[in-house]
């Protein structure tokens, strides 16, 4: 009998690879850090080579650290930094050009062109999405119009685009497969989220063949078998969500109105809106949490979604760039080497801000600096601006769906900052519940894969290995918390729209 699901998290910063066991817990873990490429300001690539290359690594490594044999593993579940576009020729393999990361502000100009002709409105009605360079559509179309030969090729049907789940996938099913799931799909912005199918207004507008594009598959359902090379037998690829969406799942929000909110590179606070995609007028993006069941009449379950460009982006900038750190866990002790920020806000709008701004020419600030700032208060604001960003989607949240969250289930590779959460309640005024399993990302995805393969039976058993570690209480008074949110808010309008050139 097999004991365990594979997990392969594809993270903006790192591929990371898990194990778990029946309970969900973690049997083991292997992750490795890939190089980010900065073309210029604004811009974020990756090399889909050292993507592929460090989450087969790991991906080997977590089965070998415990001795698993291909046998002793259920299925294989896949998740990953969504929106990414990578496009790769069907024949060779080969990308033809960088993975465009989601951060990138590299299509700003399309995304303008589309607006000011109103094409916004209709992207907003078909897939939930506003126009900006965060999404996949505008990524593809640019590689098509400046990759020397990419849109001839395109045209022949030789070239494939995926989001990178689809290229994992196709990777490891050595070119078998070219599927992706409802949630990673939800997120390219050609998808029509309602219809359940690639938007051929879309497409015809950004010229973008719809040969190049993935199957769309149920998150949880059989999407390929792995190459037997990898792990020495053929394991199927049975469950597939965008990260965000897989650590919705992990959480075990299953119920209208359950959230989390995660913190990564950026953070992104999901809501459950149900089998109902509740359009925003705050800012937010409506987007399919995960489809289930039958491929030909799936149960799609939508979602509303804050989300957050830079969180611990930041401190890996305090890290990498100011050198005020040796790594990331630092920053708390840095903090708390102060009582408070010192009047400081800092604004890491370094690429822009995302939801519910919007406002691509944003650009990071620091406010409010005297004689006495120290660097305690430089990353003391910064873990506070976690907290405010997350305040800022919390509010539109609750004025698009009329729901006062009552708690906030949090996870991710900053949730371990004590200090963070504490102050993340603090400005929110509610319960921040951290559970045990911060890998709640990985978690969701081998839940998708191991209810395909009846590893587990319903969502009702997995709700049950949800479990606590800690509770941060809000601690100051509403004043406190209101007078601190109104600094931020006038930081926020400084930093608005500071590049003029596009
Ligand atoms: N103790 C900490 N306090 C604050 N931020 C942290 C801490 N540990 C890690 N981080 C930040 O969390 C991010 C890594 O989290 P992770 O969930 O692995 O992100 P991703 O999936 O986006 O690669 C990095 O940006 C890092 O700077
Ligand atoms: O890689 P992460 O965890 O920062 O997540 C990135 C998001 O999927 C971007 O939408």
């Amino acid at each position: 009998m097999a004991r365990y699901v594979l997990s392969l998290d594809q993270g903006t910063t790192s591929s990371r690879a898990i194990l778990f066991d029946h309970d969900g817990k973690i049997v083991s873990v292997a992750q490795k850090e890939f190089p980010q490429i900065y073309p210029a300001p604004g811009l974020v690539e990756h090399d889909p080579e050292a993507i592929w290359s460090t989450q087969l690594s790991v991906a080997q490594r977590a089965v070998s650290m415990v001795e698993a044999k291909a046998y002793d593993i259920a299925a294989i579940g896949i998740t990953n930094q969504r929106e990414t576009a990578i496009v790769w020729d069907k024949t060779t393999g080969k990308p033809i050009f960088n993975a465009i990361v989601w951060q990138s502000r590299l299509t700003v100009p399309i995304c303008d062109a589309l607006t000011a002709k109103g094409f916004d409105k209709e992207i907003r009605e078909r897939t939930g999405l506003v126009t900006d360079a965060y999404f996949s559509g505008t990524k593809v179309k640019w590689i098509l119009d400046n990759v020397k030969g990419a849109r001839e090729k395109a045209e022949r049907g030789e070239l494939l685009f995926g989001t990178v789940d689809t290229f994992l996938i196709w990777r490891l099913t050595k070119g078998r497969s070219h599927v992706t799931d409802y949630s990673n799909a939800s997120r390219t912005l050609l998808f029509n989220i309602y219809t359940k199918d690639w938007d051929d207004v879309i497409l015809k507008e950004l010229n973008i063949p719809r040969s190049m594009l993935p199957t769309v598959m149920p998150s949880s359902s059989i999407f390929g078998e792995s190459d037997p090379e990898f792990f020495g037998a053929a394991l199927p690829i049975a469950g597939v969500a965008g990260d965000q969406q897989a650590a919705t799942f992990g959480q075990a929000c299953y119920e209208t109105g359950m959230a989390k909110n995660t913190y990564g590179t950026g953070s992104f606070l999901l809501m459950n809106t149900g089998e109902k995609g509740i359009q925003s007028e705050h800012g937010l993006l409506t987007t399919i949490a995960w489809g289930l069941g039958d491929p030909k009449k799936p149960e799609i379950t939508y979602a509303l979604e804050g989300s957050i460009f830079v969180t611990g982006a930041a401190v890996q900038w305090l890290r990498d760039g100011l050198q005020a750190i040796t790594s990331s866990i630092e920053v708390e002790s840095l903090a708390l080497s102060v009582p408070d920020n010192g009047g400081i806000y800092m604004v890491p709008a370094f690429v822009g801000l995302g939801a519910p701004h919007w406002n691509p020419r944003a650009r990071g600030a620091i406010l409010g600096i005297t004689r006495g700032t120290t660097m305690g208060h430089i990353a003391r604001a910064t873990l506070e601006a976690m907290c405010y960003q997350t305040r800022d989607v919390a509010t539109a949240m609750a004025n698009d769906s009329k729901v006062e969250a009552t708690t906030l289930r949090v996870d991710g590779g900053a949730s371990v900052n004590n200090l963070l959460m504490q102050f993340q309640a603090d400005v929110l005024g509610i319960p921040v519940q951290r559970p045990k399993i911060a890998e709640t990302t990985a978690l969701g995805a081998a839940y998708l894969a191991g209810l395909a393969v009846n590893f587990w039976k319903s969502e009702k058993e997995i709700s049950s290995y949800w479990a606590l570690d800690r509770t941060f209480e809000p601690k100051i008074s509403e004043d406190e918390r209101e007078s601190l949110y109104a600094g931020w808010k006038r930081a926020v309008e400084r930093s608005l729209d500071w590049v003029q050139e596009s």
